[in-house]
C-alpha cells in the first residue's frame, strides 16, 4: 500500500469437529493482532434461539419461516469472544448436549445460511487488520477470496479423545459416534457442505500437539503476508 499500512489479512479455518479449530484460530489470531471469528458459534445460538422459542428443529419450513428474527451479535477479540441472542449471552447455553445435537439439523436450512453467510461477511469485511475465520464452508462459500484457507484434520480417534478429555467421564466409544455422526450429516448437506477447498492446505493435526498447529498456521500466515 502507498501508506505503507499493512492489508488486512483473511484467513479461513475448516475442517471437522475436534480437529482443533477454534483452539488454533484463537491463538494464531491473538498472535498476530487478527480478529476472530467462530462460526459454529453462530449456528449453535440460532439452533438455541429455536429451541428457546419452541420451533420444531426437525421441521425445516417452520425454521425458515423465522430464521430472519434473532439478533445474533458476535464479539471477535480472540482473547474474549462472545456472543448475544437478542441481547442474552448465550455461550454457555450454545455448548449444551441438546444444541449441539440439533445444530446440524438447524444449519442445513438454506435460509439460516444465506443469513448467517451475509452476517460472517459483514463481519470480516470491517476487520481492520484482518481476521481468522473458523467453521466448515468458510474457504469454500463464506470467503472464497480469503488469503489463505487452512483444512484441518485429524484420526476420529483423535478427535474423540481430545473431545472425551473436555466432557469428563464421556465414553470414547459414545464420542467418536456422535462425533462421526455430526461430521456425516454437516458433510452431506446439499446448501455450502462441510468441505475443503481446492485451493486450501491440509494440515493433519492427529501427531501433532497444539503449540506446533498453531506454530505452523502463524508461519502460513506469515509466509502469505511476506507474498512467498
Ligand atoms: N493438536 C492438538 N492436540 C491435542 N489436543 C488438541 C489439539 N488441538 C485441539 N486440541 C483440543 O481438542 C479439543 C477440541 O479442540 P477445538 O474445540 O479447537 O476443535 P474444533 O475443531 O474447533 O471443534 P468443533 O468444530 O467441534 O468446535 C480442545 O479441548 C482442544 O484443546
Ligand atoms: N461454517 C459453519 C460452522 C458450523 N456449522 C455448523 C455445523 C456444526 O456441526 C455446528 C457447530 O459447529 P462447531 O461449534 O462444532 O464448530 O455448526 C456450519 O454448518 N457451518
Amino acid at each position: 500500500m502507498e501508506n505503507g499500512a499493512a492489508q488486512p489479512v483473511i484467513v479461513a479455518i475448516d475442517g471437522p469437529s475436534g480437529t482443533g479449530k477454534s483452539s488454533t484460530s484463537k491463538a494464531v489470531a491473538a498472535q498476530l493482532g487478527l480478529s476472530y471469528l467462530d462460526t459454529g458459534a453462530q449456528y449453535r445460538a440460532i439452533t438455541w434461539w429455536m429451541v428457546h422459542h419452541g420451533i420444531d428443529t426437525d421441521d425445516p419450513t417452520a425454521i425458515a419461516a423465522v430464521a430472519a428474527k434473532p439478533e445474533i451479535v458476535s464479539g471477535t477479540d480472540p482473547e474474549n469472544p462472545t456472543i448475544t441472542v437478542d441481547g442474552v449471552d448465550v455461550a454457555g447455553p450454545i455448548r449444551g448436549q441438546d444444541v449441539t445435537a440439533k445444530v446440524s439439523a438447524v444449519s442445513a436450512v438454506p435460509e439460516v445460511r444465506t443469513r448467517i453467510t451475509e452476517l460472517q461477511r459483514s463481519i470480516a469485511a470491517s476487520a481492520v487488520t484482518g481476521i481468522v475465520v473458523e467453521g466448515r464452508d468458510i474457504g469454500t462459500t463464506v470467503l472464497p477470496d480469503a488469503d489463505l484457507k487452512i483444512f484441518l484434520t485429524a484420526s476420529p480417534e483423535a478427535r474423540a479423545a481430545r473431545r472425551s478429555g473436555e466432557l469428563k467421564g464421556a465414553d470414547l466409544n459414545t464420542t467418536r459416534e456422535a462425533l462421526a455422526k455430526r461430521d456425516a450429516a454437516d458433510s452431506s448437506r446439499k446448501t455450502s457442505p462441510l468441505a475443503k477447498a481446492g485451493d486450501a492446505v491440509e494440515v493433519d493435526t492427529t501427531d501433532l500437539t497444539l503449540p506446533q498447529v498453531i506454530e505452523c498456521v502463524v508461519t502460513l500466515v506469515e509466509e502469505k503476508r511476506a507474498g512467498k
